[in-house]
């Protein structure tokens, strides 16, 4: 990473009419990062794409992308980005190959280079045996991974993708993973992506996380783990009340008592289970101990669960065909 800021925002704000879609939002990626933008339907992320991609004026802050402001210098900034959105863009009639000399066509790549380039980004995302089939004929993440390899085709300095795994199967989506960490280390790329949901965002290098139009935390995954520094321990035992009398006077520690069982956090579940065992009357018949994730760091940092929040589709399509 060579440490050079590619995306800078300094109280970037969007309303629309009274509704503030994005507040003060002062962000900073890094040239070469993986960054992800979390948060549920609603929060923001679209509104704020929209505006490093120029396709939304800002209300109020500023906003620098690859070096040039997207109020001051929009068609500097569009030379140097790249879009992949979750709505389709490419042509079912058409073979990859052909979509691909489209849209050289479209941001004036000269043919000789469009030609060499085009074969290496078909190669970078595997789809060199199929592109001469037509696009019709591929599979959803085939679709996706050309999506990319067009976004990449005038060697943009940034690529945003919106939702780029949606609606694909797991498979498929620690496929487009492959291939976009793949891109990050074969070509000088930012990689800034939206995404809600949580597993997806631990391949990011960094995150922000985005709730209701402000930046709720950020930071790699490790480190937004960290600020939550316990385990999830939850017992299944004969007699559930008991346990968690026993671990409360035992250990000093909170336990709650539901269907799943008496749930508790501890700093070290694995060293905790044992002791915890080796105090408890009752019959123990399961112990599950699970780090944090990053829905704890959400359910930390803004007082719900992510699922509890999101409420709709995306709108990035929408944003775009504004
Ligand atoms: N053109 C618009 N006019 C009015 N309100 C809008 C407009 N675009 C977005 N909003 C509102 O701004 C807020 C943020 O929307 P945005 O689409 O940026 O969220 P998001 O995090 O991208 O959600 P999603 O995952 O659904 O795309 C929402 O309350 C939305 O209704």
């Amino acid at each position: 990473m060579s440490g050079t800021t590619v995306v800078e925002t300094r109280g970037l704000s969007k309303l629309f009419g009274q509704r503030a879609a994005v507040t003060g939002l002062d962000l900073d990626v890094a040239a070469g990062e993986i960054f992800g933008f979390l948060g549920p339907n609603g929060a923001g992320k679209s509104t704020t794409i929209g505006m490093l991609a120029t396709l939304v004026r800002p209300t109020l802050g500023e906003a620098r992308v690859a070096g040039y402001d997207v109020t001051r210098d929009p068609h500097a900034v569009r030379r140097r980005i790249g879009l992949v959105f979750q709505e389709p863009s490419l042509d079912g009639e058409l073979t990859a190959q052909e979509n691909m000399r489209f849209q050289a066509e479209l941001f004036g790549v000269p043919r000789r280079e469009a030609r060499s380039a085009i074969a290496a980004l078909l190669g970078l995302v595997d789809l060199t045996d199929r592109k001469d089939s037509p696009v019709h004929t591929y599979s959803g993440g085939m679709k996706r991974r050309l999506e990319i390899a067009k976004g990449l085709l005038h060697t943009p300095r940034v690529l945003f993708l919106d939702e780029p795994t949606t609606g694909l199967d797991p498979q498929t989506r620690a496929a487009i993973w492959e291939h976009l960490h793949r891109l990050r280390e074969e070509q000088e790329i930012t990689i800034f992506l939206t995404t809600h949901h949580l597993e997806e965002a631990e391949n990011c290098d960094r995150i922000a996380i985005m709730d209701e139009g402000e930046l709720a935390t950020e930071g790699t995954p490790a480190e937004l783990k960290a600020v939550i520094g316990s385990d999830l321990v939850v017992l299944r035992t004969g007699d559930d009340a008991e346990a968690a009398r026993t671990v409360r006077e035992r250990f000093g520690t909170e336990a709650e008592t539901g269907t799943d069982g008496v749930r508790l956090r501890v700093a070290d579940g694995a060293a905790f289970v044992p002791r915890l065992c080796a105090e408890i009357s009752v019959p123990v018949h399961a112990v599950t101990v699970t780090p944090p994730t990053l829905d704890d760091v959400f359910l930390h940092s803004t007082g719900r669960t992510i699922r509890d929040a999101d409420d709709g589709p995306g709108a990035l399509a929408a944003l775009e065909r504004r």
